[in-house]
């Protein structure tokens, strides 16, 4: 219990919990990294905006391993977690306004039931500490962000080829840099009412990894329903900034009663001056966009997202 922080400590753990609200489970789209499929690619990007990666190159082990050091750094104390850069409970990301929202009508307000360590890929030199744990953990991060930097420059350079971008449209929109892991552990809950671990969002990055446990709870809005996204390891979630091409899918994350549970997130975005073009648009860099998110966030409390470039015909 000196783990979590104080305030989820009274509504978490395992006594007799009622049932849980069930969302069917999905199959969703498979691509393989080894023989890749433009094809594939581009429909699961377009019809779904997320799939599932095999033959990623991850060794096992080094999955394995990495597992085994976020479940022992979250189980550190609440008080010894604030030397890194750790939060809890708040609503990251925002939410983005959908059709069904209305800008007057009440959004659901959802407490975020998780705890999270950011850990950018360019400080991971600086990430260390008196505690040896943090060390070996720093060595496995390194190894697991040179993966995902390749995977995802092979997937965006795919994608780019799929979009039929130009070099002008692609240039320097993928930028290795920018890429930070997040670590969440979502406590197990005595009720999950009306509790969500992670509130339903679409996120703001080029391409989101998501790396979950066999606990699961992660679920994707498609055709107008909540679907749970079946805990295989390595799931990726696709979102590309591409015309509307590509869905940008909605997804949040429920709690489990019994278990808690870890995902390994990782995203990517755009060098932040590069500009973005399309002829849905007005031109914008990343920046601008994240200005907006930023505005949004702080004047109406979720985020417009893309709409506010829009392009008025
Ligand atoms: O924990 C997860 O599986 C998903 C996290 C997520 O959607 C996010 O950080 O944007
Ligand atoms: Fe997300």
């Amino acid at each position: 219990m000196e783990s979590y922080p104080p305030v989820f400590r009274h509504l978490t753990g395992t006594a007799s919990p009622p049932p849980a609200p069930s969302s069917s489970s999905v199959r969703i789209p498979v691509v393989d990294l080894e023989s890749l499929s433009l094809e594939k690619l581009g429909e699961a990007c377009k019809e779904w905006g997320v799939f599932r990666l095999l033959n990623h190159g991850i060794p096992p082990t080094l999955l394995a391993k990495l597992e085994e050091q976020v479940k022992v750094l979250f189980s550190l104390s609440f008080h010894s977690k604030q030397t890194l850069s750790y939060f809890w409970g708040t609503p990251v990301p925002v939410p983005v306004l959908t059709p069904s929202h209305s800008r007057d009508a009440a959004l659901p307000l959802c407490f975020n039931w998780l705890e999270g360590i950011n850990v950018p890929l360019t400080q991971l030199p600086h990430f260390h500490s008196h505690h040896p744990m943090l060390e070996d953990f720093r060595h496995s991060l390194e190894e697991y962000g040179r993966h995902l930097s390749r995977i995802a420059t092979s997937l965006f350079e795919a994608m780019v080829k799929n979009l039929n971008l130009c070099p002008k449209q692609s240039e320097s929109s993928l930028d290795e840099s920018t890429g930070f892991i997040r670590l969440y552990r979502y406590p197990p809950r005595t009720s999950v009412d009306e509790a969500c671990g992670m509130m339903e969002h679409t996120d703001s990055s080029l391409l989101s990894i998501v790396n979950q446990d066999q606990v699961g709870g992660l679920e994707i809005f498609k055709d107008n329903k909540w679907l749970l996204v079946n805990p295989i390891s390595d799931t990726l979630l696709v979102h590309a900034i591409s015309d509307d091409r590509y869905t940008s899918v909605k997804h949040r994350v429920r709690v489990k009663q019994q278990e808690e549970r870890l995902s390994i997130c990782y995203f990517v975005f755009p060098a932040k001056g590069s500009v973005v073009r399309s002829s849905t648009y007005k031109p914008f860099t990343y920046s601008d966009f994240q200005k907006q998110v930023q505005n949004d966030t702080n004047t109406l409390g979720y985020k417009l997202g893309l709409q506010t470039f829009k392009l008025t015909t």
